[in-house]
């Protein structure tokens, strides 16, 4: 498979060791640096593109995939907002999407369990719950998309919780005391280099129960965006990465 690695930073380099054991070929790198090489005819030498850049360049990337007729693999968060629109351009055009705000396996293994004890705990509702997650300091999106991901789960599953507020340790958010009763809190830390670590808990005055994922480095994310890409180069549509799952 030839790929077209968009974002050339701490996952784009994993990426391409991955994609390389893999017998593939990697056509084009594009990162800050190079920006003009992005073009249509350019992208059009890939067979799929793989794109973890940052939350203001990942748009354009997926516009000029959609243009040239080549299917992504996203892995960029913080554009979360936008989504529905995207879909809708991906349907529009004819092309081919597949988003994800956590590629590992272990991450969509949690996704699943995660909706199943949501459902449980609403015979429990003397439980409160919150998520939490914890990543470097060069993140530059809060809350993460992996929360964002988990908070859904909850709310499409748990009655109590109607929507999800997020609140990023040290920085100018609201008292943790105007979250109400029927708000997801999600709370966010930056700490020196964490590769990523999402915890849901639900607290009584009994007990609490924590339900963790913790990355131990980068690799898995990176060779889920990889299978991915091999999953998704023949498809033609919209998918998100739990497509690639079937736990039942
Ligand atoms: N879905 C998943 O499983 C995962 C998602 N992520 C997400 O992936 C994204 C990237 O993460 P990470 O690699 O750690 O971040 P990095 O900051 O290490 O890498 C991003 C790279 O994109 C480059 N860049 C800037 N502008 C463009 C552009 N127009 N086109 C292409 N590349 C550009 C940056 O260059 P410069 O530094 O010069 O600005 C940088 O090298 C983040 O949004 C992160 O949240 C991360 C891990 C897993
Ligand atoms: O920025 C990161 O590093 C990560 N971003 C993703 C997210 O926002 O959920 C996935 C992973 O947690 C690492």
């Amino acid at each position: 498979m030839k790929i077209a690695l968009l974002g050339y930073g701490k996952m784009g380099k994993i990426i391409e060791s991955i994609a390389l054991s893999r017998q593939h070929q990697i056509v084009l790198k594009i990162d800050k640096d190079n920006q003009h090489e992005l073009t249509v005819e350019n992208l059009q030498q890939a067979d799929v593109a793989i794109e973890f850049s940052t939350p203001g360049t990942v748009l354009d990337n997926i516009n000029l995939c959609l243009e040239a007729g080549v299917p992504i693999v996203v892995g960029t968060t913080g554009w979360h907002n936008m989504l529905a629109s995207v879909q809708q351009k991906c349907q529009d055009a004819g092309g081919t999407v597949l988003y994800g705000t956590n590629f590992s396996v272990g991450v969509n293994i949690f996704f699943h369990v995660n909706k199943l004890l949501a459902k449980i705990m609403n015979n429990y509702p003397y439980y409160d719950v919150q998520v939490e997650e914890i990543h470097h300091v060069q993140k530059l999106d809060s809350p993460s998309g992996t929360a964002i991901t988990i908070a859904e789960g909850i709310l499409d599953n748990l009655d109590a919780k109607k929507e999800w507020v997020n609140i990023l340790t040290g920085g100018p958010t609201p008292e943790e005391s105007a979250v109400t009763a029927d708000q997801l809190l999600i709370e966010s830390h930056r700490i020196d280099s964490v590769p990523g670590t999402h915890t849901v808990i639900y607290d009584s005055e009994v007990d609490t129960i924590e339900f963790k994922h913790t990355a131990h480095n980068r690799n898995g994310f990176a060779l889920g965006a990889v299978l991915a890409a091999e999953w998704v180069q023949d498809k033609q549509g919209f998918y998100s990465v739990e497509d690639m799952f079937n736990f039942q």
